[in-house]
This record gives structure tokens, C-alpha cells and sequence, in this order.
């Protein structure tokens, strides 16, 4: 295993520099409100606006991106931690060419990344020898050190919310621990599963006071999904609805949301690919690490 120091003299897998990889972390506090539709979806919808894109599955216990997109993934990232196979043979091509690396479904005991494993994959991402232009990471639901560490090595998180109490009431503890744990200061907002462009923009609004009162951090509303029966359809077939019905509101909510991650600032970092992401998670996931049990990081 690599130190965090070692990391940097990890070298590109070819040597040569690219441009930084855009990371943006899908996550929502509530389970099932979402959030891996959204990640699949808004994936789909950059490879569509022609963006070089990688779905990276993080959630080690309840991992189900695969299944929506009707993969068969023969590794996860489970195989890769229990040292049975690199990171490259996790790799499945999806529609349009979508890089998706797999998670391992019903892993109870893989539900949370030790630091050590999440300086593994920042080596395995770092060998990876891909041409990526965006990364979404679809994480697990609640607010463990993985969530929080990815959330915080991405240049943007997206938290996901929909018209429910306790949705709203999660996710604004998602944004308190990303803000006063680990220094988030921009979380962008979207709605999903409303009956119309009003509420959707309500609960941003009912997000936003409470936060501004209390929080020191900025949101930004990147718009709504509405609650759409074709999305489900998709769901059935084991399809992205942007894939299966690229007509229907929600697909075209995703590519109208797409369009706006794609106007976002490019990340700005001296080393290109998805080092820029994995540096920071190794950073982060080390200074979270000293905070824990060192017996748990022992036995990893
Ligand atoms: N916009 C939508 N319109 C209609 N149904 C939706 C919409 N978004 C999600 N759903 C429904 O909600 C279910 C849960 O969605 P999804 O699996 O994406 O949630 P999740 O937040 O990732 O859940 P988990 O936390 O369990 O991983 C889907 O199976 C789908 O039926």
C-alpha cells in the first residue's frame, strides 16, 4: 500500500499531462430518494453532450448502478480491495462507450472504505489509463467518512432531495457535516421526483434559509427532475431513461442539468487526469483517518 506522501510520485500511467478530470459527487443524506437515478442519468447525459465519462459506484453495500444499466460485472471494487484483480479488470463499457466501475452488492461488511483503501484506489485510478473529461461518483446513502471524503475531494457535489421531511431534514445534515467537518463552501441542489418547477424550487428555497442562517455555505439550485412513471419504465429495462426515452421530462430535465454541469469551471490543478480528484481524497481521507480508531485501520 502507498503512503498519501507517495501518491505524488505516482506518475501518469503514460506519462503524458491531460487536462483535469471534472469530479462531481452524487450524494442525499435519505436513501431512496434518488440519487444513483440521478447519477446514471446525469452520467448518460454528458457522454451524450460528448464528454468522455466514467460512473464510479461507491456504494460498497448497496451498490446497484450495474443493475440499472443491465451490466455484468464479472469484478467490483470489492474484488479489487480482497486483492483479486486490478482496478482496470472492473472496468465495463456501457452505452456510448460509459466507463463504469462497479461496487459489490449486499458487502455489509465493505460499507465503509478504511483510509488505506481509499489510497489503494487513488493508486489503482492513478494507473488507470483512461481519456476522461468528467467522473460522477455515485455514493451511498447517510453521511459516513466515505461519503463525506468523496464529497469533499470533488469539485462539486450535488445533493439530492425530494418533497419528504426526512429527505430535507438529511440532506441538510449532509450540508452542516460537509460544511463544518470538512470545509465545503459550494453544494449545488437538485430537486428530484416534484409535480412541478414550483416545488422543486421551494425546497431549494426552504435548503437555502436554513442554511444561510447557519451554515457557511453557498447553494446553488441546479434545477429538477420531475416525478416521471417513463423513468421507471427505463428503470425495468435496465436502461438510462436519457437512453430509453430521450423525449420524456425527466430525460429531458437530465440533459438541461448536464448542459449546466458542463458550464461549470474546469477544475485548475498541476497534474492532470483524475490525480487532481485522488490527491485530495487521499489528503482528506488521511486527515479523517487520524481522527479514527487506529485498531480499525490496523486490521485493514
Ligand atoms: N424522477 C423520478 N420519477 C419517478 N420515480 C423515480 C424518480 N427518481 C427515482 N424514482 C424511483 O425511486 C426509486 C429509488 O431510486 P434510486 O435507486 O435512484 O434511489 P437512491 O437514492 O439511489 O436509493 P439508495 O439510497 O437505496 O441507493 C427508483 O427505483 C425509482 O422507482
Amino acid at each position: 500500500m502507498h503512503s498519501p506522501a507517495d501518491i505524488n510520485a505516482i506518475p501518469a500511467a503514460n506519462g503524458t499531462a491531460r487536462p483535469p478530470v471534472r469530479v462531481i459527487a452524487v450524494a442525499s443524506g435519505k436513501g431512496g430518494v434518488g440519487k444513483t437515478s440521478v447519477s446514471v442519468n446525469l452520467a448518460m447525459a454528458l457522454v451524450h453532450a460528448g464528454q468522455r465519462t466514467l460512473l464510479l459506484d461507491t456504494d460498497l453495500g448497496l451498490a446497484n448502478v450495474d443493475v440499472m444499466l443491465g451490466l455484468s460485472p464479472q469484478f467490483t471494487l470489492a474484488d479489487v480491495f480482497a486483492g483479486r484483480c486490478e482496478l482496470q479488470d472492473t472496468l465495463l463499457e456501457g452505452p456510448r462507450g460509459l466507463w463504469v466501475v462497479p461496487a459489490a452488492s449486499g458487502k455489509r461488511h465493505m460499507t465503509e472504505l478504511l483510509p488505506q483503501q481509499h489510497i489503494g484506489l487513488v493508486h489503482a485510478f492513478c494507473q488507470l489509463d483512461l481519456p476522461l473529461d468528467a467522473m460522477v461518483v455515485d455514493n451511498a446513502a447517510g453521511i459516513s467518512d466515505s461519503v463525506l471524503t468523496f464529497c469533499q475531494a470533488a469539485q462539486d457535489v450535488i445533493v439530492v432531495v425530494c418533497d419528504e421531511p426526512a429527505s430535507v431534514t438529511d440532506a441538510y445534515a449532509l450540508i452542516k457535516v460537509l460544511s463544518r467537518e470538512r470545509g465545503v463552501t459550494r453544494v449545488q441542489v437538485l430537486a428530484n421526483q416534484v409535480n412541478n418547477a414550483i416545488e422543486g424550487k421551494q425546497l431549494f428555497e426552504k435548503l437555502e434559509r436554513v442554511s444561510a442562517r447557519f451554515l457557511d455555505v453557498t447553494l446553488h439550485y441546479l434545477g429538477a427532475v420531475p416525478r416521471d412513471e417513463w423513468l421507471r419504465r427505463a428503470i425495468q429495462r435496465q436502461e438510462a431513461v436519457v437512453e430509453a426515452f430521450p423525449g420524456c421530462p425527466s430525460a429531458l430535465a437530465f440533459r438541461d442539468i448536464a448542459r449546466r454541469a458542463n458550464s461549470w469551471q474546469s477544475p485548475v490543478g498541476p497534474r492532470g487526469g483524475v490525480e487532481f480528484f485522488m490527491e485530495r481524497l487521499v489528503a482528506h481521507g488521511a486527515s479523517a483517518a487520524s481522527t479514527n480508531d487506529p485498531l480499525r485501520s490496523a486490521v485493514a
